[in-house]
This record gives C-alpha cells, structure tokens and sequence, in this order.
C-alpha cells in the first residue's frame, strides 16, 4: 500500500518556511569567503555546502524550497552567489545548469537520506550527498557549460574534476554535521516531509514518531 502524507501536512506550514529562510541564508553567507575562479567559468565555492545540508536536514520539499528561495534571490538581483554575483543574467551564464542542479540536488539529497521517512542514518548521508550534492549538480551543470561556452562535453566533464577534490571535502563535512545533529538536536529532523513507512525504533525510526512535535 502507499502511505499517504497526513492532510495536515499538505501545504508548507510557517515553520517550513523559516527553517526554509534559515538555510537559505545559510546557503547566501556560505558565498561570503568569494569563489575561485577556474577554467570555463565555473568557480570552486562552499556554497553547494548549504545546499547539501538544506537536503538533508530538511528534507525533499522543503529544502526545495529553501534552494528556491536562494535562487529566486538572486534572480531579483540580490548579489548572494559567491563573489557577489546575482540577476538573471547568471542564470544564461555558464554556470547556469548547476544553479538548476542545486535545486533538482538538494531534492535528491533529501530523498535519499530520508527516504522511507526515517531519520538520517551515516551511510544513507554519504551516498545522499555523493549523488544528490555531488553527481547530479555535475550532470545538470556539465552539459550546460559545455552548451554555453561551446566546449566539447568531455573537456567540459574533464574540467569538473578540479571540483572533485572540495567537494568530497563537503560531503564529509556535511555528514559530520548531520551525525552530530541526529545525536545531540534530533529534533532538526522531526518534520522532515515524508510519509511514515516503518515502524521500526532507533535511529532508523520514522522521523515523526521518533521526536514529535
Ligand atoms: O556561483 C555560481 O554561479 C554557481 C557556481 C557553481 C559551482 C559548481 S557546483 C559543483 C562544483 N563544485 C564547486 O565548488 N563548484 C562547482
């Protein structure tokens, strides 16, 4: 059977919105430190950061949200991309297919660490952040590069690995935060939207139950 989500949690509540505001801004002073510049355009930033734990510890729809909400930011304009960059223009540059990857990431990220409703467990957040926070920004971001600068995909693909190296970095560095938060502020994770589908206690429990509200 498919469980269904509660109707009481059909819509983003206020609280979803703040904690969806929060790593928004998380994700805008992650951008503070600048960028560095590399061949094609693209920079090494520690933004992808924010965006990674925004899947992770939000969730699916709402670290959506709070992706969406950075970049619907910096489309009015605000300079919130790492060495001050913002408008519409950013999204017809070269990095463009990664702002979109940021986004459909941070949905995979939230997927798979919480699929089944269940609260992070370490091996779920490695791979969640490896291919939501890693492979799928790469494959949104390396085709529109290649488009943008009229680069051939595999020079544009070999470029990327220059990001290789921090992001791993990130990947770690986020599932450290995330261990420590499901230990020491589990509640982090209580409203994390998907539908209860276990039953099962510790820390693979269903979020809900684990910590209600
Ligand atoms: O500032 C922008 O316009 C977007 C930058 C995108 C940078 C990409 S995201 C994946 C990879 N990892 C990095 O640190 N940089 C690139």
């Amino acid at each position: 059977m498919t469980p269904s989500i509660p109707a009481s949690r059909a819509a983003l509540d206020a609280t979803d919105l703040a904690r969806a505001a929060v790593f928004a801004a998380l994700i805008a002073v992650l951008g503070l430190p600048g960028s560095f510049p590399l061949f094609g355009g693209v920079p090494i930033t520690a933004q992808t950061l924010g965006v990674m734990l925004a899947g992770a510890v939000l969730g699916p729809v709402v670290g959506a949200a709070s992706v969406g909400t950075f970049l619907a930011l910096v489309a009015v304009g605000l300079p919130l991309l790492a060495g001050g960059r913002g408008g519409l223009a950013v999204f017809a540059g070269p990095t463009a297919g990664y702002l979109v990857g940021w986004l459909v990431g941070a949905v995979v990220v939230g997927l798979i660490v919480h699929a089944g409703g269940r609260r992070p467990v370490w091996w779920r957040t490695v791979a969640g952040l490896l291919i939501g926070g890693v492979l799928v920004v790469y494959a949104c971001g390396i085709p529109v590069q290649s488009l943008v600068l009229r680069l051939p995909l595999e020079q544009a693909a070999l470029a990327n690995l220059a990001f290789v190296p921090g992001d791993i970095v990130k990947v770690v560095v986020a599932t450290l935060v995330i261990g420590a938060l499901v230990r020491g502020y589990p509640r982090a994770f209580r409203r994390t939207w998907a539908p209860r589908a276990s039953t099962r206690a510790g820390d693979d429990a269903p979020t809900r139950t684990a910590a209600p509200a």
